[in-house]
This record gives C-alpha cells, structure tokens and sequence, in this order.
C-alpha cells in the first residue's frame, strides 16, 4: 500500500498536551493513527530564517514539523486564510478583508511548504491537503516535479458563485484547485457551488461523476462528509457514568436540567443569537428557570485576528445580561467558559446534557453535533437542536432543525426539546445515531483515499 502524506496547517502532535479545540486537527488524528504515514504542517513556531522542517516518529506515524517566518505567518494565517477565506467561504463579505500583501504572503508560505516537503516524498506516495491554508500546494508541488496522486479535502463550506466572485483572487485559486486529482467537499451543495463556477465562470466541463476538465487538467469533485470514530465516542460516554468528574457535575447542577454548547469563539458558531435566543427562553418560558442551566464551552480561537476579539467582549457582555437578569442566589443559568477540555470530559457532558445546542450560522460539517449524539444514553437520550446551515444537519434529519437567524425560533425549539416525551426523543436519537455509527471517521478516510487512489485512471 502506498504511503500516506497528510498536510494540514494544524498538527495534532503527540508532544501537544492541551486539548485540541478543532475538528480537522481532531479528525485526522483519527485517521492517521490507523494507517500510519507522515503528517506534515506548520509547527505553531515562528523564527525569521526558518530551518528544515523538525522530523520525529511516534509509533506509526512520523510528523516533520516546519517553523515559519513571523511575517508570512501572519499574512498566512490570520491575513489570507482567515481573514479572507475564512470569512468568504461562511458567507460573511461583510467581515471580509483583502489586501495584496496578505495573497502574496499565503502563496510564499505555500512555495515554502512544497520546498520542505518535496524532499520527504517518494514518488508513490499519496499526498492529502487540508483546507484552506494550503490551496495552492499542489501547484507549487507540480511546479518542483512531483507528478504523485495529491488529493486536497475543503472542511469549510464552499460558497455560491455569487459569493465567490468577491474575492478579487478567485480565478487563480480555482486554478489551484485543478492541480488536484482529487477533491473532496463537505456536501452536495458545495459540490454543487464550485462546479457551477467551474462550468460557468471558468469554463470548464463537467462529466457524470464529478469529472472535471479545466485547461489542460483533469480531476473530480466530490462530497464526502467527515464523520467521527463514533464507537471510540461511545466508550467514553458510557466510561464517564459514575466516575469522579460525573459526579461533580452533577452534584453542581443539583437536579436540574443541562443544555450545553461546545463551539470555539468563532463568529460563524452564531454564539450571540445563541444567547439571545436562551434569553428569549426565559423569558418567554418562564416555568423553566430555576429547572435548567445552559452551559456554554467555548475556546478561545485566533484572538489575533480583530473580529474574534470583538465577539469575546460581545459574548461576555450577553453572558453577564443574562445572569446579570435571571439568577438566583441558589442558580446560575448560563455557565460560560473559555478553555478547552479534553474528549473524556466532553463525552461526559454531552451525556448529561438533555439538550445539545449546536446553532452555527454557516458551518463546515461540525463534530460536535454528532459526538453529542454518539455521547446519549440509547434508553434516555438527549436532544439535538442543529442549525440548517451546519453540513452536519444534511445527515442529522432527526434533530429539531432551526434556522440560526430566527432567535425565537432558536427559543421556541429549546422548549419543544425539553418538554419532549422520551419515545420522540429515542426516535428521533436512532435516526441520527445510524448516520453517525455508518459515516465515521474511518469509512471518510477509507473512502477518499479510495478514490484517491483511483483518480489516475478516471479519465480512462
Ligand atoms: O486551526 P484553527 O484556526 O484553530 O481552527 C480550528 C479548525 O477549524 C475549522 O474546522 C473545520 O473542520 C471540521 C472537521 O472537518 C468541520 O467539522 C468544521 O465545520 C470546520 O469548521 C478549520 O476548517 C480547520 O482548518 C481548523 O483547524
Ligand atoms: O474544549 C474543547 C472544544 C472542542 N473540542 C473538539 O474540537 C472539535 C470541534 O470540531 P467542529 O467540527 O465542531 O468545529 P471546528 O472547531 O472544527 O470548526 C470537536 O471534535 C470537539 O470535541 C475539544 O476537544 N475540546
């Protein structure tokens, strides 16, 4: 079998101890610890004049580890990736910046990644990107020689041509998808996205299948949504029952109800009208206060780029409005914190939660939504309320679906989940565990490399 070369800007290295608050770096942690292989990415280091990339092995697989100039990281990351990108594929032009020296720093930061890692590869080797950090990657690895398969695997959501033609760089990067063999989208919408750009904007052609020809190159767009490793998932919840921090937990909430929410500091989450709309709860359901208590986990993410930072004193203010309004002296009811935790004690949470409170305004796919319900208890489990722009919520039909922008709604719907009888809730849980138990990390894995595998010949 031909060895496995993952790229991703986030490596989950065995020498991180820290929880890791990011569903790729999560994911392919999963993915790599089956196969082995190398795991090739940015070492969360800066130095002007960076070296090699620093290569070390832990059991099956090695990882080599590339430090970055400050200023090219910077353009990289918080400039081109998510200060462009990041905001443009989750339909937020209005948060979108785009400056001349942040491209040209995204594209050095790509040549420089080819260069290092070209001399760790074997010309079998099967090369898989991910995300938005690394579009142009292949074409900087074809420009040095490597003619292996490269797949390339976009977490995010892939925007409308209508929304993609804002950024003034679209056609080059549409170019730089087509040094792919392969390429792998969350849903059938964003399939649907980049194709309609492909054949309308960049005239290209499109066969059955996802074929794609552009230029003088040949590849496929498929969907292949991201799972978790759900059997791994339902071990810890059931491991959680009775042990220390089980009983913390409960013992704080003293009989009442739980919801929870787990979503890093990111304005695509939609954490404000999730408050506003637990607000609204209140308000509107009074005979709930004093039952329940909402608890809201939120890490801190790229604090260095302003519109995070902006959302943290947005959400600490909402935070205290509503604690500030409803307390008691004996109930709080939102628990508000900003650190990550690792899975063992997410597994716990979600278990205890009746409600699990997953309301992005755009997202990629999000794990979380479908490790809250691998976490359920079969005979008594919680519910799901998932926004309708969540990839997730494409698989998840038995959720109760909200539309993220309509707070009462958002509001209306925590009260239908918890007055629920428990024969809905069960069957509404089924529904959602079979596509979490069928569509896991592995079968993601297994069936993009698959497909990987076979791109060469796609064409015939
Ligand atoms: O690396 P960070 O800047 O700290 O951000 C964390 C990750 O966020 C995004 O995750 C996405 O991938 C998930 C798994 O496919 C998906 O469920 C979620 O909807 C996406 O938002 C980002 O795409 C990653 O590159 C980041 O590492
Ligand atoms: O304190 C935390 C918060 C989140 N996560 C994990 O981070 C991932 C978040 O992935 P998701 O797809 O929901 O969103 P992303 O952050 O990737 O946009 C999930 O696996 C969570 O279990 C974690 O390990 N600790």
């Amino acid at each position: 079998m031909a060895r496995l070369v993952i790229v991703s800007n986030r490596v989950a290295s065995p020498r991180e101890r820290a929880a890791k608050a990011g569903g790729l770096a999560v994911a392919l942690r999963e993915a790599l610890s089956q196969r082995g292989g190398l795991w090739f990415g940015w070492s969360g280091e800066t130095q002007v004049d960076p070296p090699p990339p620093k290569v070390f092995r832990s059991g099956r697989v090695s990882y080599a580890l590339q430090d970055l100039d400050p200023e090219d990281q910077r353009a990289h990351y918080a400039g081109y990736a998510n200060g462009t990108l990041w905001p443009l594929c989750h339909y937020r032009l209005g948060l979108l910046s785009f400056r001349r020296a942040d491209w040209e720093g995204y594209r050095r930061v790509n040549a420089h990644f080819a260069r290092s890692l070209l001399p760790l590869l074997k010309p079998d080797d099967i090369v898989w990107v991910h995300d938005y950090h690394f579009i142009p990657l292949a074409a900087e690895l074809r420009k040095l020689g490597f003619e292996g398969r490269i797949g390339y695997f976009h977490h995010i959501p892939w925007p409308t041509p209508e929304v993609f033609l804002s950024l003034p760089s679209h056609a080059a990067l549409v170019r730089d998808i087509s040094h792919y063999d392969l390429v792998g989208l969350q849903t059938e919408d964003d399939v649907r996205a980049l194709l309609t750009y492909i054949s309308s904007e960049a005239r290209g052609w499109i066969a059955p299948g996802g074929g794609v020809g552009l230029k003088d190159r040949r590849f496929r767009v498929v969907a292949y949504p991201i799972g978790i490793d759900a059997e791994a998932f339902v071990k810890d919840a059931r491991a959680s029952v009775g042990k220390d921090e089980e009983k913390r937990l409960k013992e704080s909430l003293a009989g009442r109800a739980l919801a929870v929410g787990v979503d890093r500091l990111d304005y695509s989450k939609g954490l404000p009208s999730k408050f506003a709309a637990f607000g609204d709860f209140l308000a509107r359901y009074p005979e709930h206060r004093s039952k329940m208590t909402m608890m809201q986990i939120a890490p801190l993410s790229r604090a260095e780029v302003t519109e995070y930072q902006a959302l943290r004193r947005e959400l600490e203010e909402l935070a205290g409005a509503i604690n500030g309004e409803y307390a008691e002296f004996d109930w709080v009811p939102l628990r508000y914190l900003n650190r990550p935790f690792q899975r063992a004690t997410l597994a716990a949470i979600y278990r205890n939660a009746r409600l699990g409170i997953v309301t992005p305004l755009r997202d990629g796919m999000n794990l979380v939504a479908k490790e809250y319900v691998a976490a359920q208890d079969p005979e008594n489990p919680g519910v799901l309320v998932l926004s309708r722009f969540a990839g997730a919520a494409d698989e998840l039909t038995g959720a109760l679906l909200v539309n993220p922008y309509d707070v009462e709604g958002m509001a209306d719907a925590f009260h239908r989940a918890f007055t629920m009888p428990v024969e809905e809730r069960r069957e509404r849980w089924r529904t959602n565990m079979d596509k979490v138990e069928t569509n896991t990390i592995h079968s993601w894995c297994e069936g993009f490399l698959a497909d990987l595998s076979q791109a060469a010949d796609h064409f015939g």
